[in-house]
């Protein structure tokens, strides 16, 4: 079974959280689902450069990484995700949408009403309880 590296960034700006919703997945339990944003580390590089690149790639957005958050480790019926997430800053709200059908900007005490990828739910939760903000 397949063994993802992945790492996510919780962007922070003026106190909201930039969420972002997914199209169509090749698995239908991550269809449409609310993540943060990133993506797979390809081999050679850390953890860091691969989540910058990703958010260019996905965003046009310039992040500052302040910090490891949380490290998530979880089985999909289909493959493993070990989910790196970040606490990243921006100069500005503003990005562009290359990958996802949807954004927002959200209150840290509204993230639970998203429909969440299932490997983000502790990352999520952990968020709302410790505001690390
Ligand atoms: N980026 C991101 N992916 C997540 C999160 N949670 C989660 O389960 N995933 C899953 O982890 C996998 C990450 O792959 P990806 O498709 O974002 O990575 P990538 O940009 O390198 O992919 P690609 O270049 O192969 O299209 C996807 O299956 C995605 O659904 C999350 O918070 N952020």
């Amino acid at each position: 079974m397949k063994n993802l590296q992945v790492v996510a960034a919780i962007i922070i700006y003026q106190g909201k959280i930039l969420c972002v919703q997914r199209g169509r997945h090749e698995f239908d339990y991550l269809s449409d689902k609310f993540e943060f944003p990133g993506g797979k580390v390809e081999s050679g590089e850390t953890g860091e450069e691969a989540l910058i690149r990703e958010i260019k790639e996905e965003l046009s957005m310039d992040i500052r990484i302040d910090s490891l958050f949380c490290t998530v480790e979880h089985q999909y019926p289909d493959f493993f995700i070990e989910l790196n997430c970040f606490i990243c800053r921006v100069s500005s709200y503003r990005h562009t949408l290359h990958v996802h059908q949807q954004s927002a900007w959200m209150d840290p005490g509204l993230l639970a009403e998203l429909d969440w990828a299932e490997a983000d739910l502790p990352a999520v939760y952990q968020l709302i309880v410790e505001k690390p903000f």
